[in-house]
């Protein structure tokens, strides 16, 4: 097991800067998730952490050794990759024998540990199986045992379920949850998945654009994003322009007209150019009047049935714009109805003030 500290890294294609500036450091044994969208600079930070890509510039450490420079080979690092890249001809057994061989391992001890991690990814009924005759999860779970045979130090995990249907999914999730805490080892699992980002994480990094917006634990990311980009990313959101109006010791948005009460209150820059987030299942909506600060008039413009939850899109009165509601389901007479006239809350202390990200 081992951390992994990178200090100041960026990378370079030619004029293309694909990471810039990225510090970070993944504790021994954490879950840790690089998310964001396609093209952010994801998979470069994992090839530097494999050895794949040298940086163009910083430091990449395990523990407290430079790995900057060093060749893949010599990282003891597994690596899963979503098109697993097994060798279809051959068995599950030879596949996964395959990283112990190139070390040069007994027979004894190869036939033992490849035995042992089928076991445990629950695979031993098909070890004589050729892999081109095996599911989709099948051979992910293939591919997973062929990394953790060699007891790496990091296990990287670069979109491994993007090919699995959404039920195998999340069959895999829980499986790769569950070996890495049976093995507790430092696992680096890359997506743009953010439902796999929470869900799994002892901690995010978002990215956007080759830089880190935010690091931290899913709920810190969930509940106090630091700028509109991860707001918007993780979860749903509505997002408002908003300004700090001084005099009023208040912020204000043009588009409500109205003044906007936020608790904690906030002390900006006078006129700074800002952005209000509040997520679909923090805002209250009623068919009767509703007392209190940020009551809105709106009418119930369409309701989307999903099983679990019921989302509204509610257009507020005269003000050309709709948010977006969401409310378990707790039975069909509770249902918002299209076209209903209702009264809409934004609770002060549900209510999140970010800067608007920066644009590269
Ligand atoms: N070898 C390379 N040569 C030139 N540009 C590259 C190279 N590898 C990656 N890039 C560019 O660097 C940027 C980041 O790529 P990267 O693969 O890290 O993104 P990602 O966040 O992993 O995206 P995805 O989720 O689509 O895999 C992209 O714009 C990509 O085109």
């Amino acid at each position: 097991m081992s951390s992994v500290t990178l200090s100041n890294i960026t990378k370079r294609f030619g004029d293309f800067t694909a990471v810039k500036n990225l510090d970070l450091v993944i504790k021994e044994g954490e879950f840790f998730t690089f998310l964001g969208p396609s093209g952010c600079g994801k998979t470069t930070t994992l090839r530097m952490i494999a050895g794949f890509y040298y940086p163009t510039e910083g430091k990449v450490k395990f523990n407290e050794k430079d790995m900057t420079t060093v060749s893949p080979e010599n990282r003891n690092t597994g690596m899963v990759f979503q098109n697993y890249a097994l060798f279809p001809h051959m068995t599950v057994f030879e596949n996964v024998a395959f990283g112990l061989k190139v070390r040069k391992k007994k027979k004894v001890e190869i036939k033992k540990r490849v035995e042992d991690v089928l076991e445990k990814v629950r695979l031993k009924p098909f070890i004589d199986r050729q892999v081109s005759q095996l599911s989709g999860g099948q051979q992910q779970r293939v591919a997973l045992a062929r990394a953790l045979v060699i007891e790496p130090d990091i296990l990287l995990l670069d979109e491994p379920l993007s090919n699995l249907d959404a039920r195998l999914r999340d069959e895999m999730r829980n499986e790769i949850l569950r070996l890495q805490r049976e093995y507790g080892i430092t696992t680096i699992y890359v997506t743009h998945d953010q439902v796999e980002a929470l869900t799994m994480s002892d901690r995010i990094a978002v990215f956007n654009v080759g830089n880190c917006q935010q690091i931290g634990t899913p709920t810190e990311i969930y509940n106090h994003p630091v700028n509109d980009f991860v707001a918007e990313f993780i979860g749903e959101t509505n997002l408002l322009d908003v300004r700090w109006r001084k005099e009023k010791e208040a912020f204000y948005s043009e588009d409500l007209n109205s003044s906007i009460v936020v608790t904690p209150s906030g002390s900006e820059v006078e006129n700074a150019p800002l952005k209000m987030s509040i997520r679909p299942e923090a805002i209250e909506v009623s068919g009767s009047e509703l007392s209190g600060p940020n009551v809105y008039v709106g009418k119930v413009h369409l309701v989307q049935f999903t099983g679990e939850a019921v989302h509204s899109f509610i257009a507020l009165h005269d003000r050309n714009m709709f948010i977006k509601v969401t409310d378990l389901n707790k039975g069909p007479s509770t249902y918002l109805k299209e076209n209903a006239e209702v009264y809409v809350q934004f609770p002060p202390s549900q209510i999140r003030i970010v800067p608007k990200a920066a644009k590269e």
